[in-house]
């Protein structure tokens, strides 16, 4: 039977790069060895940037998802844990916040939060590689983001990131190479830098300048404008769930961002897309409960079995 708490997993952090100490990953053993299985892998949010917003906001959902089945009889919730390989949650290079700031001549640089896009994006992509080369079964993968973490999610699936660009100045740390999603989970997320901060103001803009640099550069970076076409990128990476989530309690996303994807999506033609716009709780209260969270991986997981639409 399954534990019913993060804690009673064997827990092992990974340093998947060696800039900063923010490049790490965190593995929760479920069924580790098990081809079969999937395993859960989180990006978390936080605007790019807030250093409060860690790996470590996984461990909610990972504890409503071992509740959910310890406590069910066999059914429905129960079937996501025995479907499970392994969770993991990743960090990432961090761009400067105003309210924690660091002075550059004292902070070590694997201590500094200094990123710039693509290398958001680009570790999220290195810790995916570091996983599959590490463990046989990491290929076979739910890609979980919120806020922030769903706009890295998408950048990944668009190829927004130096890796896949020929302009590359250095590619991800590990030569491995680099297996799409099985499917794809993203709830409050933020795909149309533009439109975000031209409806709800210069809080929005300072946070994607600090991530992504000056304006004129956004749309060549933001999710919703990307130049190609996200049905073909999602057929040739298997082509499964895309689940795409947001709550009407979410106070710093608002509604169109989440409009702008679906119908963007639905444009493109990717198949197994699901909008979901029921979630409950605020921004973060969505992944402080977890409860929400772990339904979305059940609905990707019900999904995967159902045969990948
Ligand atoms: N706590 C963050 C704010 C934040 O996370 C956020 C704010 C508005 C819209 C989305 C957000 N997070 C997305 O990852 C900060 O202090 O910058």
């Amino acid at each position: 039977m399954a534990s019913s708490s993060s804690s009673s997993l064997k827990y092992t952090l990974h340093q998947y790069g060696t800039d900063n100490d923010l490049q790490k990953v965190g593995v929760w053993d479920v069924d580790i060895a098990n081809k079969n299985k999937y395993w859960i892998i989180y990006i978390h949010g936080g605007a790019w940037r807030d250093p409060r917003i860690t790996l470590e906001t996984f461990k909610p959902t990972i504890d409503q998802i071992l509740l959910a089945c310890s406590s069910s009889s066999s059914s429905s919730p129960c079937s996501s844990n025995s479907s499970i390989a392994a969770f993991a949650s990743l960090d990432y290079r961090l761009s400067p916040h105003p309210s924690f700031p660091q002075d550059p001549a004292a902070t070590p640089p694997a201590r500094y939060r200094g990123a710039r896009h693509p290398d958001h994006v680009d570790d999220a992509r290195a810790a995916l590689a570091f996983l599959q080369a590490r463990y046989d079964s990491a290929a076979n993968y739910v890609l979980v983001g919120h806020s922030a973490g769903g706009c890295i999610g998408l950048q990944m699936l668009a190829g927004l990131c130096s890796s896949s660009s020929s302009s590359s100045p250095s590619p991800p740390p590990s030569s491995a190479p680099f297996v799409f999603p099985r499917a794809l989970v993203s709830f409050e997320g933020i795909y149309d830098f533009a439109g975000i901060a031209a409806r709800l103001g210069p809080a929005y803009a300072e946070f994607l300048a600090g991530a992504f640099g000056e304006e004129q550069g956004w749309n060549g970076v933001a999710p919703l404008e990307y130049k190609g076409s996200y049905g073909e990128r999602w057929r040739e990476g298997g082509g499964g769930p895309l689940v795409l989530a947001w709550s009407p309690d979410d106070e710093l996303v608002d509604e169109p961002e989440i409009d702008a994807m679906e119908r963007r999506l639905r444009r493109d033609g990717v198949e197994g897309l699901v909008v979901l716009k029921d979630l409950r709780g605020n921004h973060d209260e969505i992944w402080e409960s977890g409860k929400e969270v772990a339904r979305l991986v059940e609905v990707a997981l019900e999904r995967l079995r159902g045969g990948g639409a």
